[in-house]
This record gives C-alpha cells, sequence and structure tokens, in this order.
C-alpha cells in the first residue's frame, strides 16, 4: 500500500497559501527594539547637525597658521551648546569638543599643540579640515538613514534618534494564540506543556503570544475557546485532538468545514496534522493550525509550519536554515526530526538516546535535524535543514 501522506514541503506550503502580512504599524521609538522597520527611514537631520570640534583647541584659519610657531590674540571662547561665534582674521577662539565651528574658521588646533594662553602660540601646523566633523558627514538630510527590513537593535535606535525620528513605522508582531486540547489537561492528569512551550516559541519567533486552554473534549467547550482564540489573534494553533481517536476534538469540531485539511504527514514525530482558516467578527482572516498533540510532535510541527507562517504574517522573509551533519545518519521512509547539538564548527550531531518522544532530550538539544524521507545513509558533511531550539541550554545571560 502507497503512504497517502503528504511531504513536509507539501504542508508547509498549504499552512501559508493565502496568507498576507498585516499592516504595518507606528510606533514610538522607545517601543522599537527589536521590531523590523516597514519603510525606508529618510533622516530629517544631518548627523552631525552642524560643523562642530573634534577636540579642545583653538578654532583657526589654516591659512593664518601656515607658518609656526605664530602667535594669535584669542578674542573668544564657544563651548558645546553655544551659539556660533564669529572669528575675524588673524585671530583664534578658544574652542570645546562639540562647539559649532565659526564658519570663517577651517582648522582646530588641539591645545596640545599650543602654548594653551592668550595669546596663543600655535606651534604645529595642520591642514584646513582637520579636528572638524562637519554637517551631514555621517548622514545628509534627506537620504534614507536606514532601510526597510532593518531589525532595531540598540545602534539602529541611536542612529533614528540622530536623524530626528520620534517614531518609526514597523512590521506588525502577529498576535498568536495557543490552545491546548485535551480532558486529562483540563482535570489536571497531565500538565499541560504544549501552552508554555509553543507561546514561548511564538515570542521567541517575534510573535505576541498567548495561551487560550487547555480546552476541553466537548465540542461546545472547545469551539466557544477556539472563536475566542480567533477574535483576539491574528493565527491561532491548537493542539492535540486531531489523530484517530474517539475524543478528537479539533478534528471533530473542524472537519466539515471545507476551509480546514486534516491528515498526514510523512514525518516523525508529529504523523497527524492539519491546518485551516476561520473568519473573525470584523472580516479578518485567522489561519488555524492543529498540531499534534505529544509535546515533541507540537514543538517540532510549530517550527516547521508555525515560524514561516509567522514570518509571513510579519511580512518578513523566511528561509529554511541548514547545517552540515557532523556524522552520517540513517534516513527513514519519512522526514524525522532528531534532536541535536550544534558542534562549535557549526556542524549539527544528533543527541544518542533518541527514542522518538524525549522530553527530556529536546531539553539537551540546540536543534532539531530534520532528515528527508531517502531511506540511505545521508553521509558526514550533508547539509541538511535545522530548526533552532533558542535560546541553546548552555549559552547566553540569565533573564
Ligand atoms: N489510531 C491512530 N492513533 C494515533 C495516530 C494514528 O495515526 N492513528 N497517530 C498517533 C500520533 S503519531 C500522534 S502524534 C498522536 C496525536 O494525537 P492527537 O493530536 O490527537 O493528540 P492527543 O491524542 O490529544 O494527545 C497525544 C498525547 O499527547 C499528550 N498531550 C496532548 N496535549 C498535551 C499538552 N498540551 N501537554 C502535554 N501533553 C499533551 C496527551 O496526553 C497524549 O498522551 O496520536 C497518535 N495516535
Ligand atoms: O508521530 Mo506522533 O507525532 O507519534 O508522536
Amino acid at each position: 500500500m502507497t503512504d497517502p501522506a503528504c511531504s513536509v514541503d507539501e504542508h508547509r506550503a498549504r499552512v501559508l497559501e493565502g496568507v498576507r502580512a498585516l499592516d504595518a504599524e507606528v510606533v514610538p521609538l522607545a517601543d522599537a527594539l527589536g521590531r523590523r522597520l516597514a519603510a525606508d527611514v529618510v533622516a530629517d537631520l544631518s548627523v552631525p547637525p552642524f560643523d562642530h570640534a573634534a577636540m579642545d583647541g583653538f578654532a583657526v584659519r589654516a591659512a593664518d597658521v601656515a607658518a609656526v610657531p605664530v602667535s594669535l590674540p584669542v578674542t573668544g571662547a564657544v563651548a558645546a551648546g553655544d551659539e556660533v561665534t564669529p572669528l575675524a582674521p588673524g585671530t583664534a577662539i578658544r574652542i570645546m569638543t562639540g562647539a559649532p565651528v565659526p564658519p570663517e574658521a577651517d582648522l582646530v588646533v588641539p591645545f596640545e599643540w599650543t602654548s594653551g594662553t592668550d595669546p596663543v602660540e600655535v606651534r604645529e601646523r595642520a591642514d584646513a579640515g582637520r579636528h572638524i566633523r562637519f554637517e551631514g558627514e555621517d548622514v545628509r538630510a534627506g537620504d534614507v538613514a536606514l532601510a526597510a527590513g532593518v531589525r532595531l537593535g540598540p545602534a539602529q535606535l541611536g542612529l533614528l534618534t540622530s536623524v530626528g525620528a520620534s517614531t518609526v513605522p514597523v512590521r506588525s508582531r502577529p498576535r498568536l494564540a495557543v490552545l491546548s486540547t485535551g480532558a486529562e489537561l483540563v482535570k489536571g492528569h497531565v500538565p499541560d506543556s504544549n501552552s508554555p512551550t509553543l507561546v514561548a516559541a511564538g515570542r521567541d519567533a517575534g510573535a505576541d503570544s498567548a495561551a487560550f486552554g487547555p480546552a476541553p473534549d466537548d465540542l461546545a467547550g472547545f469551539r466557544t475557546l477556539l472563536a475566542a482564540a480567533a477574535e483576539a489573534a491574528d493565527v491561532v494553533v491548537t493542539t492535540g485532538g486531531i489523530s484517530a481517536g474517539d475524543h478528537d476534538v479539533v478534528k471533530a469540531a473542524l472537519r466539515d468545514d471545507p476551509a480546514f485539511w486534516f491528515g498526514p504527514v510523512a514525518m516523525k514525530p508529529g504523523r497527524p496534522q492539519g491546518c485551516g482558516v476561520l473568519v473573525a467578527s470584523d472580516g479578518r482572516r485567522v489561519p488555524v493550525v492543529t498540531l499534534p498533540g505529544t509535546p515533541i510532535a507540537a514543538y517540532a510541527a510549530f517550527l516547521l509550519y508555525v515560524v514561516p507562517l509567522l514570518h509571513a504574517l510579519a511580512g518578513t522573509p523566511w528561509q529554511p536554515v541548514t547545517a552540515p551533519l557532523a556524522t552520517a545518519v540513517k534516513a527513514g521512509d519519512r522526514t524525522v526530526l532528531l534532536p541535536a547539538v550544534v558542534e562549535a564548527s557549526g556542524a549539527v550531531r544528533p543527541l544518542p538516546g533518541h527514542a522518538g518522544h524525549s522530553q527530556r532530550l529536546l531539553a539537551a538539544a540546540d536543534a532539531l535535524l530534520v532528515v528527508p524521507p531517502s531511506g540511505r545513509l545521508v553521509p558526514e558533511g550533508t547539509s541538511l535543514e535545522v530548526l533552532a531550539l533558542h535560546p541553546r541550554p548552555q549559552e547566553g545571560l540569565d533573564g
């Protein structure tokens, strides 16, 4: 009998079908850390905003100090924050770092090259332009300071502030609702581990995520929570209730809806899968991905299908990440997901002792290795897709 299961790629394409990016939003810079620019930001202000001294010293005309030593009367002093002071020919002005350079001056001579007194003896010559930072030499007003798509970190927030931006257009952060299902969870017989894992995985992928479950195994109770999740979110992920059991509530509630598909995917773990679309009361099209309940299968399928979907909603390109195998791996007759560590070289090595459903092993892994079906031995060095598990258990700062 041929396997009716579709491939991982086919299911990924089905989950992504018809998904459009959410509209961008405008946020204050203070809330923009980690967000991606939705449009180019054009500089309102030049950086630097005016010609200013790069050293503490004397503003002079280069022509007046062409032959050294030379003595010049000091006619004034200007500090950062002061108005610009005019400079008469044959004179010098004491100037502090950051202060506006007089328009008549074209050189700042550092104190160290002078007597520091009034009149000042300039002892070393220098060319015009030395120790002046010119208006717009870094960014010119009207130029693109940062391009659409850039992720905003500390340096980008500083640059945007310097070019006069106080708010920025950023790509929307998709709202993700995680709805676990199962009477055993509602009754407390089994802790609901899918909710915290998938809420965290959603946050890690840039979503605003929240748990709506666990939902009971009765149709009415599940439908109420599903509708609430679709009203509050841009994408809903359910876990459990989609295989062949008597109480598989997700499948029972949605299988007759023509906007839904349920079926096997040729992957291990995570063979039962499903997806579809709900329409919220305001007409929004809300994609729903119905993941299997088994914790490893749910997490693996989230990384394979929901993370690309979150990228599509955010308008951020998604590419599978690949890494070379540190050791040969036996492929199966369907895609196999193996908990693995990423070695210092960047190569990926499956953890020993894999038995299919170990949450303990998953918690020790850096990544899930995606081994496509071939039935053959995949040689060391072959580049395969990897699903990174962030943060790596042994890395990073607390908090
Ligand atoms: N006759 C068949 N039975 C099963 C098939 C099949 O093809 N034919 N597929 C198996 C596979 S593979 C998987 S995976 C599971 C998926 O089933 P469901 O998605 O319906 O999941 P449940 O039955 O609700 O739960 C499975 C398992 O996982 C535990 N679970 C569920 N949710 C959570 C949660 N939030 N936190 C922690 N643990 C959870 C649940 O208690 C069950 O032990 O179906 C196989 N059966
Ligand atoms: O493949 Mo299921 O995902 O056995 O756990």
